[in-house]
Order: structure tokens, then C-alpha cells, then sequence
């Protein structure tokens, strides 16, 4: 069957990235198609962001009660309520939900059908028997759990980002694979809800993309919630005792029992069976879709946007990915993707915010300030002071980036991420009044360092000694 409806816009894909780039062409007064094959949405509010923050959250409060002993505050017993944990999960996406609902879209005055897309020609695609026609297409179809070629893993009921949020009774003992953004965050919830966590990380340490000194922090943070962490470590196999349970054999032969197992060693694009190569869309050895700075694919009608771009996988990537690459296709603007300040946060406890250059080395031309926490008030008050702050600046003092590990240090990001996008100098954020005491007076005093440092060169010092005797003898000389 084909309809005769020609859409300006077909969008393939209704996550965060397919959301704003339909509402984004709409609003411009495109007519836009939306096309989702399960539901609006995607992953960032059903199995990503969304339910691991809830869980986060539910984790913090257990935390926090354990440790009130430390300022005098006694609880004698922390009992978690597993399924009225998941019920705070569920009930945090189902509140968020109806933002990225199909009438919200339509309210927008977008059109939406439900069912698998794929290309089989120039300006066609197949929606579940059906073609539909379009004059330009945003392909937006994320990402999806990797599962590495271990032996045995395929035999095993495991569980993936997808799959955790189904959980209704918390699992004596689990081991995860893979201890990046998702490993950390959840192992370090679980962890806190009573649950025995060991995450096995294939590279020399958590956190492998993040500067070392910060992922140290983390690595301390998770084994103090009781998280055993091995590093370094290669899975050789995967023997099941049951459907679910089993253990993880690792390369030096040892063996980490489980009752369930979590797999997070990345994600990877949802581009195959969508008809990619019918129409000229290039995707690279691994699977993404192949984009020029202003998403367009290597078929100049369609663009791509979000996780299968192999940009860093965020929401808020995908948002800006969406956004941009509507208006592109849409007005035949040629605005290009900005890559230099995209933030990152892994909110673990403490979390882990960075944005820019690494901050891991000196190198030419750039110096890197650390401010340790023991330095921020506010981290004393709260009797938090493993973290630090880390600027990395060049000869001028212009900030080019900045990590910084600490409760709430996503927030503390925001200043930093404008800095970095709008080149400023330590002596600029140094110059800004900050209110006393807060998280933010770890890059604040960081800079307020550089900036006395700079004052205090021989030179520098010479001149402002010579300004200051000049002055008193001027004074002197008035009152005399
Ligand atoms: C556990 C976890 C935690 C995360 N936490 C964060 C966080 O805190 N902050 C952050 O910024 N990012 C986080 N992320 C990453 C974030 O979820 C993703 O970057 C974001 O969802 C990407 O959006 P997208 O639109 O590119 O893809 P998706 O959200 O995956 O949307 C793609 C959509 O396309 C649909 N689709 C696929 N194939 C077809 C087809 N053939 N036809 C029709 N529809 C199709 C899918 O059903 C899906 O709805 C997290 C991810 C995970 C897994
Ligand atoms: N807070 C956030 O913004 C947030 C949270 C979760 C996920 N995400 C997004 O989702 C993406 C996927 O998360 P992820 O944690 O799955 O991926 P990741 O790339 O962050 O981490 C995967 C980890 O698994 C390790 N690994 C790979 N193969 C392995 C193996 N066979 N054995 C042991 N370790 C192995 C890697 O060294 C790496 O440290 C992230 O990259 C991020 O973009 C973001």
C-alpha cells in the first residue's frame, strides 16, 4: 500500500533526538511524520537517564542514613523495600513521561505512527508494509546495548540497561560487566541498596575516558558503599548454574559468583534493517552513520542525529543533534555541531563532571590547576572532602577544560561549560562574585590560585610594590 502523502520531514525514531527534531521542523511549519516502533520516548526516559537517577536517588537515601552516624546522628537500622524501590523508579518515568507522549508531539503538530521503518528507495520507506514518501529524512534510531563475544554469555539470561528496570526483587549478588557510566552508576545504586555488587572492568581502571585522579575518586567512593572492583580483568567465560545465576571466569582463572548479571560495556547503533545502503547512507566499520559537521549523511536528503552518529551518547547531544539537524533539513541553513564544550556528568556519589579539554595532563601549552576539596568549605561542612577540581588553562589562563568530582558537581559544570564555550580566563571567573559557601568555590577558588599566582611573579609583584609606595608617599606628601 502507499499513501500519496509526500512529508517534508520524515523522522525515523522517537527518542530524545527524533522528539526534538520532529517538534524543532514542525514549529519551522514543516509537515513532519514521526515514526516509532515502540514508544515515544526512547531510552533516556524508559531505560536510561530517567530510572537510573530514581535508583541513584533511592541509593543516596540509604547511604546517607548509614553514614549520619558521622554527624551524630544515629539510625539503627536501614531496610530497603525493593519493589517500592522499582515503584519510585517507575513512577519517576511514568511523572516525566507525558512530556514525550504522542498527543504531546501531535500538540505540536507533529504526526506519528507506530511501526518499523526502513528505507527501500529514494524518498521511501516502509512502515510495516505500507510506503510512506518524504522529500527529506532525520534517521534518529539510537543505540542499544553491546553484548561482547563471551563464551557461554549467550546461554545465560543476562540483564542490560534495558532489561534491569524489570526487577521486582532484589538479587542476592551481582556482577557487572563493564564498569563505564552505566557500570558505575548502577553498581554503586545497587550496592547501596543492599545488593553485593563486583564490576569487572576490562581496562586499568572505572571510568577509563575520565581524567585518572577523578576516576580514583570514584573507585574510593563505590568500594566504601562495599563495591568490589576488579580492574584490569578480561572475562575468559560465562558458566551458568542456572538460567540466571552462574559465574564469570576470568582470564587469570578466578571466579566471581552471581545471581544475576549486568551487561555495560557500551552501546551500539541501531543501524542495521533499516534499508541504510537502498539509499546511500554511509555507516563507518562499526556501525554509525557516517555525518558531515552539519549531520547530514553521505545522502544529502537525509540526516542523522543522536546516538547512531557515534557523537558522545547523551541526551542532551541527542537534543542539540535533533534540533540542529531538523533546522538544517528544514530552512537549508548550514549550522554545524558544536563539539569543543559538550558536558558529561556520571552521577555517581560523588559525581564526576567534565566538559573540554582532558584535564588528566600538562602538556604544551597547558597547565592543569587542581584544587583539592579539602580546600571548599562547603565539602567540610558537609564532611565531604575526597574530590577535587581540575582546570586545564593555557598560557593566556583561558579555561579550555575542566573535571570536577564532587556531590552535585553536575551542577557546578554549568559556569564551567560557559567558560570553556566562551573563552574565558581564570581571571574572569576568579573577578565573579560567588555565593560563600557553595560547590562552586572549587573552580572559583581554583581560579582565585591562578589568578594570585600570576600576581605574584617577580615582575608582576615588582610593579604592583612600586604602584603601592608611590601611592603612600602621594598620601604623605597630601597630609603633610
Ligand atoms: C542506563 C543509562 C543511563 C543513561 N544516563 C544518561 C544521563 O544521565 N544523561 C545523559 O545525557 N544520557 C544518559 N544516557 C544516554 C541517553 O539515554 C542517550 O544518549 C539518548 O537516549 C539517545 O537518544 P536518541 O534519540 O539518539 O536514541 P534513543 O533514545 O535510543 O531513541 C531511538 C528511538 O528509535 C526507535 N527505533 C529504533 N529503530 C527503529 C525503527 N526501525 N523504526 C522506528 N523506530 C525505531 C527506538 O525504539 C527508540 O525509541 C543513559 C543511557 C543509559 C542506557
Ligand atoms: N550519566 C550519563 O550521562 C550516562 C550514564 C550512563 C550511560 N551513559 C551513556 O551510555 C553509554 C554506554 O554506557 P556504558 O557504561 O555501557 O559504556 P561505557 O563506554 O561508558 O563503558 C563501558 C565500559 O566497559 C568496559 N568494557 C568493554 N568491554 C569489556 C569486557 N569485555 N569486559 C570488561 N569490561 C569491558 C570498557 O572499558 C568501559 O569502561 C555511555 O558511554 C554514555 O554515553 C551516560
Amino acid at each position: 500500500m502507499s499513501t500519496t502523502q509526500r512529508w517534508d520531514l520524515l523522522v525515523l525514531g522517537g527518542g530524545t533526538a527524533g522528539i526534538v527534531a520532529a517538534k524543532t521542523a514542525a514549529r519551522l511549519g514543516a509537515r513532519v511524520l514521526l515514526v516509532e516502533r515502540d514508544r515515544t520516548g526512547g531510552d533516556c526516559l524508559w531505560t536510561g537517564c530517567v530510572p537510573s537517577k530514581a535508583l541513584l536517588a533511592a541509593g543516596e537515601a540509604a547511604a546517607g542514613v548509614r553514614r549520619a552516624g558521622r554527624f551524630g546522628v544515629t539510625v539503627d537500622e536501614v531496610r530497603v523495600d525493593f519493589a517500592q524501590v522499582m515503584e519510585h523508579v517507575h513512577g519517576a518515568v511514568r511523572q516525566i513521561a507525558p512530556v514525550d507522549s504522542i498527543e504531546a508531539l501531535e500538540a505540536a503538530g507533529v504526526t506519528v505512527r507506530t511501526g518499523h521503518g526502513r528505507f527501500v528507495g529514494e524518498g521511501a520507506l516502509d512502515l510495516d508494509g505500507e510506503t510512506v514518501r518524504f522529500t527529506q529524512a532525520v534517521v534518529a534510531t539510537g543505540a542499544a546495548p553491546a553484548v561482547p563475544p563471551v563464551p557461554g554469555l549467550a546461554d545465560l539470561d543476562y540483564l542490560t540497561s534495558d532489561t534491569v528496570w524489570d526487577l521486582t526483587e532484589a538479587p542476592r549478588r551481582v556482577a557487572v560487566l563493564g564498569g563505564g557510566s552505566i557500570g558505575c552508576e548502577l553498581g554503586q545504586g545497587l550496592s547501596r541498596l543492599g545488593i553485593e555488587v563486583t564490576i569487572v572492568e576490562g581496562a586499568p581502571r572505572v571510568l577509563p575516558r575520565e581524567d585518572a585522579s577523578a576516576a580514583a575518586v570514584v573507585h574510593r567512593a563505590l568500594e566504601s558503599d562495599g563495591v568490589r572492583i576488579l580492574t584490569g580483568q578480561s572475562v575468559a567465560s560465562v558458566i551458568a548454574s542456572d538460567p540466571q545465576s552462574g559465574w564469570l571466569v576470568l582470564d587469570d582463572g578466578d571466579k566471581v559468583a552471581f545471581d544475576r548479571l549486568l551487561v555495560a560495556v557500551g552501546r551500539q547503533p541501531r543501524t542495521t534493517g533499516l534499508g541504510l545502503d537502498t539509499v546511500g547512507v554511509e555507516v563507518d566499520e562499526r556501525g554509525f552513520v557516517v555525518v558531515d559537521p552539519r549531520l547530514r549523511t553521505t545522502n544529502p536528503r537525509i540526516w542523522a542525529a543522536g546516538d547512531l552518529t557515534g557523537h558522545p551518547q547523551f541526551t542532551h547531544v541527542a537534543g542539540v543533534h535533533g534540533s540542529l539537524a531538523a533546522g538544517n533539513a528544514v530552512l537549508g541553513v548550514r549550522r554545524a555541531v558544536e563539539t569543543s564544550a559538550v558536558p558529561r556528568v556520571t552521577y555517581t556519589h560523588p559525581e564526576v563532571a567534565a566538559v573540554g579539554v582532558d584535564t588528566g595532563r600538562e602538556r604544551d601549552g597547558i597547565r592543569i590547576l587542581t584544587l583539592d576539596h579539602r580546600h571548599v568549605d562547603r565539602a567540610v561542612t558537609e564532611d565531604h572532602t575526597d574530590g577535587l577540581t581540575r582546570l586545564a588553562v593555557d598560557a593566556k589562563g583561558r579555561i579550555l577544560g575542566a573535571t570536577v568530582v564532587g556531590p552535585r558537581a553536575g551542577e557546578t559544570l554549568g559556569e564551567l561549560a560557559i567558560a570553556v564555550r566562551r573563552g574565558l580566563r581564570t581571571r574572569d571567573l576568579a573577578g565573579i562574585t560567588h555565593a560563600y559557601p557553595t560547590w562552586n568555590d572549587g573552580p572559583w577558588n581554583a581560579a582565585v590560585a591562578d589568578v594570585r599566582t600570576q600576581l605574584d611573579r617577580p615582575a608582576t609583584r615588582r610593579a604592583l610594590h612600586t604602584l603601592a609606595r608611590t601611592r603612600r608617599w602621594w598620601l604623605e606628601r597630601r597630609a603633610a
